[in-house]
Formats: structure tokens, sequence, C-alpha cells
């Protein structure tokens, strides 16, 4: 993971400040690659841990076409539920009287999360994040691109248009409401001497929090389609608009460059798998990851 810790330095020495959405405020730079090669190892950050089991789950639910944080906040993954709870509060006008990161905007996060866990009608309601990756994976404009593309490999492996996109331009605003738009753009496969290597483009990129999951998840996707249309998984390229690191990650950012990398862990698919779409959470095994302690770091909403 020498690539991301190259970028984070970059970032550290070369990013320009620049006033962000949030009001966080980010040290960014417009333009950048890392390449991952996945015979190596799978490239999960040695350097703090990364909650595996969120990227997981969330790669599960994007591919299932779900976009209702109910099932992830059920599985414990809480990576989403920011959005829906400032929709939430600015839908009952609470948003003023509950600020931004105030212990009480935390307390009331915690029940929100509650009622969407266990009260089916109040999920459906105040859940949904609007048609974000999951739709449009699985249905752009009435598109599974995600079959398309799982089929397409297999029969036209040497095709440049290998395509999945999830930035939907007509849209984009609906999904602004209660989500974001798409981070991950969109990514593109290539298929060589029986590997299968994908390129994601990332219009957006929080280097600290958001990337260390990015880059697993696209690693894990690139691996399951690999599996699902006979091929070995070749490399993971990771391209990027702007790439950020928020100011209230430079401390954290130093920490983590401080500590020594190790080595890169192992994922196993239950071989028994043949389709990208029928992976369940207990197909996936993850070995020999031995990582340094998490590092705390608040996500800017
Ligand atoms: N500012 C921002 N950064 C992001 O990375 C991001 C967004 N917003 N909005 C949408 C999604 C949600 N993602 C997130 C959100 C939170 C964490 C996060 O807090 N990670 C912690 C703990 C995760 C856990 O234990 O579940 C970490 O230490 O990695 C990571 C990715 C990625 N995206
Ligand atoms: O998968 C993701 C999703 C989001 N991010 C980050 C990138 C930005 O810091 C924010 C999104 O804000 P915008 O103003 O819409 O760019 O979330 C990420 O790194 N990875």
């Amino acid at each position: 993971m020498e690539q991301y810790h190259q970028l984070l330095q970059f970032l550290l020495d070369d990013g320009q400040y620049r006033e962000d959405r949030t009001g966080v405020g980010t040290y960014s730079h417009f333009g950048y690659q890392m390449r991952f090669n996945l015979q190596e190892g799978f490239p999960l950050l040695t350097t703090k841990k990364v909650h595996l089991k969120s990227i997981i789950h969330e790669l599960l639910w994007f591919i299932a076409g779900d976009t209702n944080i109910r099932y992830l906040v059920q599985n414990g993954v809480n990576i989403w539920n920011e959005w829906p709870f400032q929709k939430w509060l600015s839908d009952n006008e609470l948003d003023e009287k509950l600020p931004k990161y105030s212990d009480e905007w935390k307390k009331a996060k915690k029940e929100f999360v509650e009622k969407i866990k266990t009260d089916d009608q109040f999920a459906q309601k105040y859940g949904e994040l609007g048609p974000v990756y999951g739709k449009q994976w699985r249905d752009f404009n009435g598109t599974d691109q995600l079959k398309w593309v799982t089929e397409e490999i297999k029969r036209n492996p040497n095709s440049r248009r290998l395509i999945v996109s999830a930035w939907n331009a007509a849209e984009i605003e609906e999904m602004a409401k209660a989500g974001l738009p798409p981070c991950h753009t969109m990514f593109q496969f290539y298929v060589r001497n029986g590997k299968l290597s994908c390129q994601l483009y990332q219009r957006s990129a929080d280097t600290f929090l958001g990337v260390p999951f990015n880059i697993a998840s696209y690693a894990l996707l690139t691996q399951m389609v690999a599996q699902g249309t006979g091929l070995k998984p070749g490399e993971f390229v990771h391209t990027f608009g702007d790439v950020h690191l928020y100011s209230n990650h430079v401390e954290q950012a130093k920490e983590l460059l401080s500590r020594d990398i190790k080595p890169l862990p192992t994922m196993k698919l239950n071989p028994e798998v043949k389709s990208v779409f029928d992976f369940k959470f207990d197909d996936f095994s993850l070995e020999n990851y031995d990582p340094w302690p998490a590092i705390k770091a608040p996500v800017a909403v």
C-alpha cells in the first residue's frame, strides 16, 4: 500500500487549501492515479484497521440494487447514516435546533438509526438515499448495467466498451436531496491474458476515510466479477478528479504515515459461487490481516 502512503504524503506536501461544500476545508489536488496488482495480495490498508465488514455489506447492497440504509444498519454498517438523518432533520425543521456534530445531534442520530432498524414504515420513508449506486448499476433508466457488463466480458472480452456508469445526469439532483451524487462515477473492465482489470474514475475523494474503503471495495468487485466470468483478477487502477485531505484529518494522516507498512492480506472467495449476483456475506474470508489499530476521524457531512 505504498501507493496510498505516497498519495497522503503528496497531499500533505503539495495539496492546495480549498474551501468545500461541507465547510470543513480540504488540501486538494486535481487528477491523480494509483495502480494495484491484485495478484500481490488484497489491497486493504495495514497502517490502520479498516472495517472490512462494512465494505463487504456495502458492496453486496450495491449489487442487490438496494438504496435504503435499512439493510446496512441492520448489519451494523453505519457509514451512510449521516445523509438521510440530515434530510430527516431538515424535513422536520430540526436542523437549526440540532447543529451538526453537537452532542444533541449525535444523540438524535442514534435514535434515528434505531428507528430505521426497527420501524419498517419509518425506514421506507426516511431510510431512502434516492437513486444512488445500487439503482444506477442495476436500473439506469431501465438498463441493468452490471448484468450486461458481466455477460459482455464473456461474449466479447476484447471490448473497449465494458463500462458501468453511476453518473445519471438526469437524476443527480434527486440523488443530492437525501444522499450524495455518486463519487465513484464510472468504472471500466479490461481483459488480457485471462486476467480481468478494472479502472475506476472517482470524481471526488476523501483520502483518509473514503479512499481505503473505495480501493478495497473495487478490488473485491474485480475479484467477484473475475470469478463470475472465469478470469483471474489483474489490476485495479484508481483514477481521481478532486482528491483531498480534510483539514481535520491532517494529524491522523501524519500518525498513519509514521507507521510501518505490513504485508498485504489475502481475500478468499467461496469457489462454489459462479456469478457476481450470488455472493453472500459468508462467502468472503480475509486471511493474514494484521493491521495497526484504527484511527478515528470525523466524517464531513
Ligand atoms: N466526507 C465524506 N467522506 C466519505 O468518505 C464519504 C462521504 N462523505 N459520503 C458518502 C460515503 C460514506 N463513506 C464513508 C463514511 C464514513 C466512513 C467512516 O467513518 N469510516 C470510519 C469507521 C467506519 C466503521 O467502523 O464502520 C473509518 O475509520 O474508516 C467511511 C466511509 C464514504 N463516503
Ligand atoms: O465513496 C465515496 C463517497 C464519498 N467520498 C467523499 C468525497 C467527498 O469528500 C465527499 C462527497 O462530497 P461532494 O461535495 O459531493 O464531492 O465524500 C469518498 O471519498 N468516497
